[in-house]
């Protein structure tokens, strides 16, 4: 359990896109080489086969084009993570988040049964393969998923992100088969991490218009038959009467280290003139009650998701690179920005654009302390090389991934050595990003003609190849500048060392 998902609505982001960011980070001690690719519908499967729960399920017969950025090694199956697809839908699966026993009574997973090789149903490894191919609308992924859900179940507790540029939908599962989801106000952000955190449901609403919240058809009689719903009227601070997150996630201790502190984080970096610091200040790094979403002082901008995704409690006695506090103090809390971060992938949905080049992921691999999301078109039929030729175990300079995880190393153990040299890498690739894109985006603008309706075949296959052209032009930017800081930070760190001795035998230049 690990990741930290960054959700923005058309109308609290700096340019009128949705934003949905995730860290997809591992299990402590692991790391999981990631890559950047796309799937054509003919490389789709029919019928699919998980790895972990060993179930077996057909899919329709018409998926779309879909880029994605998952595991390079097959052992724990895609894990596509992070995905847009060529109808401009997005989805970011998944946030594992955790529900409470009464919950897991009610409605157990259903995980695999090795003693009598019974397929469970499905996980975080299957989500994104088999929904965002067959769905056009961030609504209609969280209505394939749930009817999933209702069909074959799930073994694990997971929040589901789906966007598309008019809506941002988050989904939570409750259970083995059950699940809600809210619809994020546009005006509105959320800052998520391992822990259900919907804390308003408006079941009329689920049972009706659906306008804002949609759940399990039964829903409201599993709730009801299992005495799940633990509002209080005297005390229902839920803007719809119902609180998801008290009746079914949960509030220990080990969500005050490691899950309610990078929220309130991330709450204090977008809301900055509140109180967050004193003893009178309403919310600390230890509150449960944190809204689930709340209107940002600034527009949200790709550099707030950035810094965030890479954030370790700066100017706080929290960060482990800070120097007030102490020592305990300085790794109390799990920080947003660890080491074992696969990639981070803020995808953009851009509603004024034409479809063909309305989406962009901004990816980063390894530990976003040390690196910064570049930005790649969604809608091609290849990726560069650079980000899509990771090898799966030896660590090499010829790809992005495993370039960024040497340089954290080196980086981390000399912080502030290193800072500045990262620092810089970080601002010029966001300068680049944005240039490239702007470019990209002005040039296709100029050839608007030919997207017109009866040029479509021909203008769409041109325009992925200008996006495809644009892409491997960031990569090799990319490529160049990443060995750059390698080079600069390796040599900082050699000088460093402990057995470095400053005086030599002959004075050289
Ligand atoms: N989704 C998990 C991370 C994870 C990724 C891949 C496989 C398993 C777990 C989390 O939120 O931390």
């Amino acid at each position: 359990m690990s990741c930290t998902t960054l959700i923005v609505g058309k109308a609290a982001s700096y340019d009128g896109s949705t934003i949905i960011a995730r860290n997809d980070d591992s299990g402590s001690g692991k790391y999981d080489p990631k890559h950047f690719v796309v799937i054509a519908p003919a490389d789709q499967p029919r019928e699919y086969h998980s790895v972990i729960s060993h179930m077996t399920l057909d899919l329709p017969d018409d998926p779309c084009r879909y880029s994605i950025v998952p595991d390079v090694l097959p052992n724990r199956g895609v894990l596509a993570e992070s995905g847009v697809n060529e109808h401009n839908v997005a989805m970011s699966a998944t946030e594992t988040i955790a529900v409470n026993p009464r919950v897991l009574a009610a409605d157990p997973f259903v995980a695999y049964d090795e003693a009598t090789g019974t397929p469970g149903g499905i996980g975080e490894e299957d989500i994104i393969t088999i929904v965002l191919p067959y769905v056009r609308t961030a609504r209609e992924g969280v209505e394939r998923l749930g009817a999933l859900l209702a069909e074959v179940g799930t073994y694990e507790s997971n929040g589901i992100i789906f966007s598309d540029a008019d809506e941002v939908w988050y989904m939570e599962t409750i259970g083995g088969h059950h699940w809600m989801a809210r619809r994020l106000p546009d005006d509105c952000y959320a800052a998520i991490p391992n822990q259900l955190g919907i804390d308003g449901l408006d079941l009329d609403d689920a049972y009706s218009e659906r306008r804002n919240s949609m759940c399990s058809p039964d829903l409201r009689d599993f709730i009801d038959e299992h005495h799940l719903d633990r509002t209080l009227s005297y005390n229902d601070h839920s803007p719809s009467h119902f609180d998801p997150r008290a009746s079914f996630g949960t509030a220990t201790p080990k969500d005050e280290i490691y899950n309610t502190p990078r929220a309130w984080f991330m709450q204090r970096h977008l809301n900055p003139s509140e109180d967050w610091d004193s003893p009178d200040a309403p919310y600390g790094p230890n509150s449960q009650d944190l809204p689930w979403a709340r209107q940002p002082e600034y527009k949200v901008t790709i550099e707030d998701v950035a810094f965030l995704m890479g954030s370790h409690f700066q100017g706080t006695d929290f960060d482990p690179y800070g120097t007030t506090g102490t020592a305990e103090s300085r790794h109390r809390y799990r920080p947003i920005g660890v080491n074992r971060t696969g990639q981070m992938t803020c995808m953009q949905i851009r509603p004024w654009l034409p479809e063909a080049y309305r989406s962009v992921m901004w990816i980063s691999f390894g530990c976003g302390t040390f690196t910064a999301p570049a930005p790649f078109y969604a809608n091609v039929t290849d990726t560069p090389a650079y980000l899509r030729d990771t090898p799966g175990k030896d660590a090499s300079t010829d790809s992005l991934y495993w370039t960024n995880r040497m340089v954290a190393v080196m980086a981390d153990a000399h912080w502030f050595d290193t800072d500045p040299l990262v620092e810089q890498y970080i601002e010029d690739v966001q300068v680049r990003g944005h240039e490239l894109v702007e470019h990209t985006d002005r040039s296709l603008a100029e050839d608007a003609d030919a997207l017109a309706d009866d040029a479509q075949p021909v203008a769409l296959d041109a325009v992925r190849v200008a996006l495809g052209e644009a892409n491997q032009e960031m990569a090799t930017w990319l490529q160049r500048r990443t060995q750059d800081l390698l080079n600069e930070v390796l040599l900082t760190a050699s000088n460093g060392m402990n057995n470095a001795f400053r005086m030599s035998d002959h004075w050289t230049k």
